[in-house]
């Protein structure tokens, strides 16, 4: 699609993305990185959080908007994907100061996070998982702060209201809880997989 490809992926990413595919891992698509980018540079996000580094494409799009002495700490618990994911920062010259891998699960690491000190959550491991992501995103986040969801309309499948499988009725739930929840000002973005935004008040 025209959007997708607007910007085009160089071949660090391309290479992370290939990573990513060995590794049976998903990706975050060309436009909602593309997206990140330029959401981390408008707001300038000096302190990032990404739930779900996989090899490190979504890491590598906000890194690169992010300014020089921004940190990304970015969670999974897969040793094999924080290897790979060092492995594209390495590719792209990122200092290893600007990343902070940490091993583990998501549920247990992000109440370890501190309160209010983020200026940007990327929530994208594990859509079963989502509601609790999200509601820890949003302690993490300072007012003012902004929350992503990757995969929020799954497969265009959240838009369609017969599919009623567990994931997409999951993912559903996320977006209607977040559109009703007086803390944020939300929007879903169709880029990608979809991308639902919301501004912490
Ligand atoms: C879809 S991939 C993330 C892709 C990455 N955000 C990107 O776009 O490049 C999901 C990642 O989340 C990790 N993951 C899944 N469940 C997790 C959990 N409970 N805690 C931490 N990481 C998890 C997986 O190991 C995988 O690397």
């Amino acid at each position: 699609m025209y959007s997708e490809s607007f910007v085009p992926e160089d071949d660090v990413l391309l290479r992370a993305r290939e990573r990513a595919a060995d590794l049976g891992c998903p990706s975050v698509l060309p436009g909602s990185g593309a997206l990140l980018r330029v959401l981390a540079a408008s707001m300038s996000a000096r302190a990032v959080v990404e739930v779900g580094t996989g090899a490190g494409v979504a890491a590598l799009w906000l890194l690169r908007g992010m300014p020089e002495d921004g940190q990304l700490t970015t969670i999974d618990r897969e040793v094999e994907h924080q290897r790979a994911a060092r492995e594209s920062f390495a590719e792209d010259g990122v200092d290893p100061r600007r990343t902070r891998i940490i091993p583990g699960r998501a549920d247990e690491v992000l109440p370890r996070l501190t309160d209010g000190h983020y200026d940007l959550v990327l929530v994208g491991a594990e859509p079963y998982a989502y509601p609790e992501y999200v509601e820890q995103a949003l302690r993490l986040l300072r007012p003012g702060g902004l929350l992503a969801v990757d995969d929020a309309l799954h497969r265009d499948r959240v838009a369609d209201p017969t599919r009623r499988d567990e994931i997409t009725t999951i993912v559903r739930e996320v977006g209607r809880e977040l559109r009703n929840d007086a803390r944020v000002m939300p929007a879903m973005v169709p880029s990608g997989d979809g991308l639902l935004l919301a501004v912490r008040r």
